[in-house]
This record gives C-alpha cells, sequence and structure tokens, in this order.
C-alpha cells in the first residue's frame, strides 16, 4: 500500500518534470517542428494540461457566433463585474456615469477579480486577444477582440454552470438598466470606419434634452392621446407577442416648421426613458449599411428620421427601372456589359422599399421595443406606401399654435396662467397661423427689457407681434390673389390664341350633331346652327 503510494507519487513527479521540460522546450519546438507535429503536440499539451489542472476555463467573448452585433452576455458580464466585484480589483478604470455626474468603475483589462459564489471561489480575467503576427489577416477585427475567461475549480462545475452564470446574467441586466445613462446616437459616416473594423456603426453623446411632455405645447386632448398610445405601447409586450407583431410602433410627425416635432421626440424619449437613434439617411450609402444600423440598435429605443421626404429619393427605384428599360433595348450584342459609374451610383443607393424593409421587414423585429419616427414638413409629397397604417401607426398633425398651446407657453416662459390680455391673443390666435417657436420667442424677454421677466411688456410684444403678421398675411393674400388672377387672365389669352391658330371659330361649338343626311352641325353659344361646311369657310376667311 505504502509502496503503491510511493510509486503513484514517483508516476506523478516524472510527468511533473515531463511536463516542465515540455513547457520549457515549447518554443524551441513550436520554431522547428513541422506543423502538423506542432498542431498534434499542442492538443496533446492541452488535454495533459486539462487533465492534471483541477480548474475549469469558460470564455465569454465579446462577439460570440453573432457575428453582427456585440454579445448581450458580454455586456451583462462587464456590467455585474463592475458593480459586484471592481472595489476589489487593483487596476480600475474610470468613466462618467449617468447624466455626467457619478463615476463609473470598471475593471481594467488583464486585472483578475475574485468572486465568491455559494462557497465557491470564481476568478475573472478580462483579456483581450493578442494580435496575431504570423498570420495575414484581412480580418483586423481578431485582433483587438476582448474577452472575459472565467476559472474555477472542477468540483463547482454545476453551481458555475447552472446557477452562477445566470446569475450573473440577470445581475448584469439589473445593473445595466439601474445605470442607464440614455443616449443619443447618430451614424457615422460611411467610410469613416473601415467595413471589418469593430467600431460601431453609430457614435453616441449623453441624451440630455430637457424637454418634457409638460412644456410642450399642444392641445390638450391630443397630448393625453399622444400619452396613453405611448403607455400603453410600453407596456403590452405580452400583447404584442400574443397577436404575432414586432414590438414596435412607427409615428409621423408633420406640420410646419417650428411647430415642436422635434421637441415633441425629445419629450417621448424622456417620457420613455428609450435611447434616441438619429438617423442620418443621407449618410447611409445602400439598403444594406440601413439594415446593419438597425440591427445595431438596442432595445428600448426611438429610432428617428428627421425630413423624412427630403432624405431618400423616393422615385429612385422608378427611374432605375426605366434606365434598365432603354438600356436593354439598346443593347443588341450580347456582350455582357460592366456596370457604368451611374449605374454603381443608383445600385448604391438607399431605395423607398430598403426604408420599407428597414421599418418592417423580418430583420425589424430583432430585439424589439422599438419606435420609429418620422418628420415632415409635406406629408402630402411621402409616398403612400410608406406611411400607411402598420408602418407608421399614428400620424401627428403638429400645427400652429392655437390658445390651449399658448397657455402651455405663458406658464412655461412667463409663469403666468391668467391675464387680462389673453382674451385678445385668444381672439388674434384663432385667426392668425403663428408656429409655436414664434409665439415661444416673442415671449421670451429681449435683451432691450433687462434680465426681468416682465409679463405685461411680453404678451404686449407677442400681440403687437400678431398683428404685425396679420397685416403681412393680408399683404401676402392680396398680392397671391393678384398674381392668380393676372396668370389666369394670361392662360386665357394664351388658350384664345390657340384656339384661333388651330383654326376654331370663337363663338362656335356649344355642340356638335349629326343630321339623318349625313351633314354635320354646329350649334354656337348663341344658338345658331350652321353646317360644318359653313364654319370652315368662315374660319379660312
Ligand atoms: N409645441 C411646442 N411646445 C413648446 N415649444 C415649442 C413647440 N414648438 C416649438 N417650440 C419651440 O420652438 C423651437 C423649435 O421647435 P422644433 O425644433 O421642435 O420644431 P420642428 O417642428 O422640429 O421644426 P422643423 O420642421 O423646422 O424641424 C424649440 O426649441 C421649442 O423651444
Ligand atoms: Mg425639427
Amino acid at each position: 500500500m505504502g509502496m503503491g503510494m510511493m510509486e503513484n507519487l514517483g508516476s506523478v513527479s516524472t510527468l511533473w518534470s515531463a511536463l516542465v521540460s515540455v513547457l520549457l522546450f515549447w518554443p524551441v519546438v513550436n520554431n522547428h517542428v513541422p506543423a502538423g507535429l506542432r498542431q498534434w503536440l499542442t492538443t496533446m499539451v492541452d488535454k495533459l494540461t486539462s487533465y492534471l489542472s483541477p480548474y475549469l476555463h469558460v470564455t465569454i467573448s465579446e462577439y460570440g457566433h453573432e457575428r453582427f452585433r456585440r454579445s448581450d452576455f458580454f455586456l451583462a458580464v462587464e456590467a455585474y463585474l463592475s458593480h459586484a466585484c471592481a472595489r476589489r480589483a487593483r487596476k480600475l478604470r474610470a468613466d462618467l456615469g449617468k447624466d455626467a455626474r457619478t463615476v463609473q468603475i470598471t475593471v481594467d483589462d488583464h486585472q483578475e477579480v475574485t468572486d465568491s459564489f455559494g462557497g465557491a471561489t470564481i476568478w475573472w480575467y478580462p483579456s483581450k486577444k493578442p494580435p496575431r503576427t504570423n498570420v495575414i489577416s484581412f480580418y483586423p477585427r481578431d485582433d483587438d477582440a476582448r474577452f472575459y475567461r472565467l476559472v474555477f475549480h472542477r468540483r463547482h462545475r454545476d453551481l458555475v454552470l447552472d446557477a452562477y452564470l445566470p446569475h450573473v446574467l440577470a445581475e448584469g441586466r439589473a445593473v445595466t438598466v439601474r445605470n442607464r445613462q440614455r443616449r443619443l446616437f447618430t451614424n457615422n459616416a460611411p467610410g469613416s470606419a473601415s467595413p471589418y473594423s469593430r467600431k460601431g456603426v453609430w457614435s453616441h453623446v449623453p441624451f440630455e434634452h430637457p424637454a418634457t411632455f409638460d412644456t410642450l405645447a399642444m392641445e390638450p386632448a391630443d397630448k393625453d392621446a399622444i400619452l396613453d398610445d405611448l403607455t400603453a405601447f410600453r407596456d403590452s409586450k405580452d400583447y404584442y407577442a400574443s397577436v404575432g407583431k414586432a414590438w414596435k410602433r412607427g409615428y409621423l410627425l408633420h406640420g410646419p416648421p417650428g411647430t415642436g416635432k422635434s421637441t415633441m421626440i425629445a419629450a417621448m424619449a424622456n417620457f420613455l426613458d428609450y435611447d434616441v437613434y438619429d438617423l442620418e439617411l443621407t449618410a447611409v450609402k445602400t439598403n444594406t449599411d440601413l439594415r446593419k444600423l438597425y440591427i445595431e440598435t438596442t432595445g428600448k429605443s426611438i429610432i428617428v428620421i428627421e425630413d423624412i421626404d427630403c432624405s431618400v429619393d423616393l422615385t429612385a427605384k422608378r427611374s432605375s427601372d426605366k434606365k434598365k428599360k432603354k438600356s436593354s433595348d439598346e443593347d443588341d450584342d450580347d456582350k455582357p456589359k460592366l456596370p457604368t459609374e451611374q449605374d454603381k451610383d443608383e445600385a448604391s443607393k438607399v431605395t423607398l422599399s430598403g426604408l420599407l424593409n428597414f421599418i418592417d421587414g423580418l430583420w425589424s423585429a430583432c430585439g424589439g421595443e422599438r419606435i420609429i419616427i418620422f418628420t415632415t414638413n409635406h406629408k402630402e409629397k411621402l409616398d403612400p406606401a410608406l406611411i400607411r397604417r402598420g408602418r407608421m401607426d399614428v400620424h401627428i398633425e403638429m400645427s400652429y399654435c392655437r390658445f390651449e398651446a399658448f397657455k402651455v407657453l405663458a406658464k412655461n416662459y412667463l409663469g403666468v396662467e391668467q391675464h387680462d390680455m389673453f382674451a385678445e391673443i385668444r381672439r388674434l390666435l384663432e385667426e392668425i397661423d403663428m408656429s409655436p417657436a414664434d409665439v415661444a420667442e416673442n415671449l421670451m424677454p429681449k435683451a432691450s427689457m433687462g434680465k426681468k421677466r416682465d409679463p405685461d411688456a411680453c404678451l404686449a410684444g407677442l400681440i403687437e407681434a400678431l398683428n404685425k403678421a396679420k397685416v403681412e398675411a393680408a399683404e401676402a393674400a392680396k398680392v397671391k390673389e393678384e398674381e392668380e388672377a393676372k396668370e389666369e387672365e394670361e392662360a386665357a389669352k394664351e388658350k384664345k390664341e390657340d384656339d384661333e391658330a388651330a383654326g376654331k371659330v370663337d363663338e362656335t361649338h356649344e355642340e356638335l350633331f349629326v343630321l339623318d343626311d349625313g351633314t354635320i352641325y354646329v350649334r354656337t353659344e348663341r344658338g345658331v346652327v350652321f353646317s360644318l361646311l359653313h364654319a370652315y369657310d368662315m374660319a379660312l376667311h
């Protein structure tokens, strides 16, 4: 028994020294052994170490199998570690946290962190994959792939895999939600990142717009309706799942400039506590890029495309169709042709169909809890396919400032809820179209008044501005009327000249009719009837 033990120990120590020598000579082996053998040796050494070592490794990489986006699990681990264990690490990284007021601590790369769970000790190693110097790679992304390695004793295997990892995931997610600094994203200009780089397609800043529904001037009933709609959307994850719809909602905000469309978006984001992705469509080159942008957005977000009528050429599809037809007509020879510069240009544009796919194609169901908002000053210019219900579920018209909206502004800007001048302002606002932006501008204290907010002066200033706008509007209407009358006159004149040139006799043809004998007669407006031959004679002379 004793001997057996000794022998055992002896064989273990021989094994050790063998292992040590393998490790010592590893670099030499590595350089002088053919690739196939080296591969085999590597596997063997790995096997040996894992057989001898009682520790297990789990790797969580930043980009898992989903090549398109960062792994949720990785992000959760990051959040969990910074929350639960950062204080125990010796090298930390500090960033500005929520609202840029608090400091957020995370674990620096290559810092070992220990955690304990249910009596087990777990080591975490955040690290980066070293650049592969001896491999020429077309994918620089491999160079800076970050990952977390988790090490634990194998007797805790079940505990770690079945209980600890789910715990990390849940905690990490909860921490992320708690520390969430809402962000305003914008898409990067094309070409600023190489197609393979891991630099995200969006860049962001903290979202700090102060607008709320309380400060938004609009009809109270409309405002309540929108608030109800948003609340219902936020709380109806299960409903969307049960009816088989992707959990997203489209809003179309339309109306003249300065009526609060952008302000409304900020208010919505603040109300729902969502991130905002401001998508600059003119900077997106292709439909594929558009899809990539969509996939990289997270849930709980509002995706905004401002001035949709200006940013996508909705006729692009049709004109390229036409071009195709034309060029195929001209192509007599069967030789394949390279695409011309212009063709390439067409192909690289975002098209209407690409945009429709973006909103409700299959990919749009990824993630969920997204609101898509389009704004426009000209709803009538938009393709009906783009704004049909189901794509843009709610159409909100933001219009000129009426009295109810004015009251909100007066309260916000002047702190006044009642005033003698309100009656007159009400009357004026009813007949004059002034945008809330202009009204607000008039309620701001002017430099000439000093810093003091004087409601009387401000309101009087507003009345003056409204009266001025009224006069201007009346003048503009008059000018327009005159122009229209002139145009009509000219059109009539032109028509007359055309008719005469075409040889038609004025004052004729109230109606044409054919008699039984085959002669054609014309009845003029004055009731004179003559045969067409006669009319022809008249035109000639
Ligand atoms: N309904 C409103 N309530 C409160 N403030 C408003 C409202 N409408 C406009 N404003 C004020 O006017 C400014 C301009 O409004 P905003 O940018 O929201 O207009 P918009 O409708 O987006 O205009 P555009 O069509 O030119 O983009 C805002 O900074 C805001 O202070
Ligand atoms: Mg705007």
